[in-house]
């Protein structure tokens, strides 16, 4: 053997090499033709991408709760979503549950240009919308802060796409946003500026002669009248003959419209229209305010805020009935079973997630820190320790702040951080 014996049988050894070699070769042509026809592994820049964007939040990883063939089901199985997050109605509970389920299906979101809004108050533009980003035939997610303006929506996303808002008594989503929103709204801030100066509440005072303070001319003033249908595009500063029609077009346009006086029925309609388990409608009030921040109103305040917010209680008493109507056809024993169910699936998950709810911003982690104002508390929440890693993921971003997600998420689908706002 040795030497001698590899020198007598060279040619059969030359020809057994050769048939390697080329067996090798086809091997892994075959392999790199599958994986282009097929298009499942995300480019070296994809990659690298993904890679960074783990690295920039300390957010666990998403849990991989379905398969991939039942994902790319999923994916197809649900359209394309718009969600109009109106103000103080409890929309960041909602937009949590639309990002964990674009983040667990991959979708892309239509994020602001810039920021966290669509450049807030200006009516939406398509202009206001990041690109898509590479790889990404159309938006499947839009749900940032916008002033709505649907002919504009519409041009940015897929025409199958469902639009959802939701809306909350006037009464309740007024004495909120007057609270949280004190140094961005011109009349507020007025409003506030005077009652510190008397030493009256600031509710009080606005509400005794609000024309005083409200500038209608002034574009920040937004918020300051009927802050819902401001937010749904209406003429917010008074009824006019284009009302009714207005009314009748946005109850065609949207799909859905929440009620956050009945937020668990709202969500097993929510359910139902996109094809949503129990579990991925699991949620924790986000965004609240301490219970220090709440301003108790007597029934003649409650009488002058409906007063000032007519349109308000008229748009929410349309979409109340609405909301009925979309119930009875659902089936109203059905739909309380449902709600009942989901009320208890959502209990254990809080409690498997929760170590304490209510949490002061002081005794936070920045990551589940919610955005504070100068005049209000808003309060979170403290994940349980001793989780495993792909329970920590889930209960993590069950109770991660709006702006906290959106970073994420951005970064996940850019590679890049958020455009910050530009100086004045
Ligand atoms: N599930 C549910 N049901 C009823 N109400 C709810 C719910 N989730 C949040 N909230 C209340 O909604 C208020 C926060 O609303 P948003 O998240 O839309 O605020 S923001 O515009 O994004 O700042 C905030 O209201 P206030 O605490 O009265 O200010 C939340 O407590």
């Amino acid at each position: 053997m040795g030497l001698r014996w590899l020198w007598r049988h060279r040619v059969s050894a030359l020809l057994a090499v050769l048939v390697i070699f080329l067996l090798l070769t086809l091997l892994a042509t075959r392999s790199l033709q599958n994986n282009r026809t097929h298009g499942l592994r995300p480019t070296a820049d994809r990659r690298n991408q993904r890679k960074a964007a783990e690295k920039h939040t300390p957010i666990p990883h998403q849990p991989a709760k379905h398969t991939p063939t039942a994902r790319a089901e999923r994916q197809r199985a649900h359209p394309p979503v718009v969600f109009l997050k109106t103000h103080r109605t409890g929309g960041s509970t909602v937009q949590n549950i639309l990002f964990r389920l674009g983040e667990r299906e991959s979708s892309t979101f239509a994020f602001p240009y810039r920021t966290y809004q669509f450049n807030y108050p200006d009516r939406f533009r398509v202009a206001f919308v990041d690109e898509l980003p590479e790889g990404s035939s159309q938006f499947d997610l839009l749900c940032s802060h916008m002033r709505l303006d649907l002919p504009q929506v519409r041009k940015v996303m897929p025409q199958n796409t469902v639009f959802i808002t939701l809306l909350r008594d006037p009464i309740k989503t007024f004495e909120s946003v007057f609270r949280y929103h004190t140094s961005t709204v011109p009349a507020f801030f007025s409003a506030h500026r005077a009652a510190a100066s008397e030493g009256k509440p600031a509710l009080k005072v606005f509400l005794d002669s609000p024309e005083t303070f409200w500038d209608p001319k002034e574009p920040g003033n937004g918020l300051a009248k009927n802050p819902m249908s401001f937010d749904m595009g209406l003429n917010n500063q008074k009824w006019n003959g284009s009302w009714p029609e207005d009314l009748a077009l946005l109850e065609e346009a949207f799909h859905l419209v929440m009620i956050a006086e009945h937020f668990d029925e709202s969500l097993v309609l929510l359910g139902a229209l996109l094809g949503l388990e129990h579990e991925d409608l699991a949620y924790l009030r986000l965004n609240a305010r301490a219970g220090n921040s709440v301003t108790e109103l007597d029934e003649n305040i409650r009488a002058k805020v409906r007063s000032w917010n007519v349109l308000d209680t008229l748009l929410y008493d349309f979409f109340v009935q609405v909301f009925w109507e979309k119930a009875a056809q659902y089936g109203l024993e059905r739909l309380k079973a449902e709600a009942a169910q989901l009320r208890d699936s959502t209990e254990n998950i809080r409690r498997k997630c929760v170590s304490r709810a209510a949490v002061p911003p002081a005794e936070l982690e920045d990551l589940l820190r919610p955005r504070q104002t100068e005049s209000v508390t808003i309060v979170g929440y403290e994940v349980r320790g001793n989780l495993s890693l792909q329970d920590q993921g889930f209960c993590v971003r069950m109770m991660l702040p709006e702006l906290q997600y959106h970073s994420h998420l951005y970064f996940k689908q850019y590679g890049r951080d958020m455009r910050a706002a530009p100086a004045d």
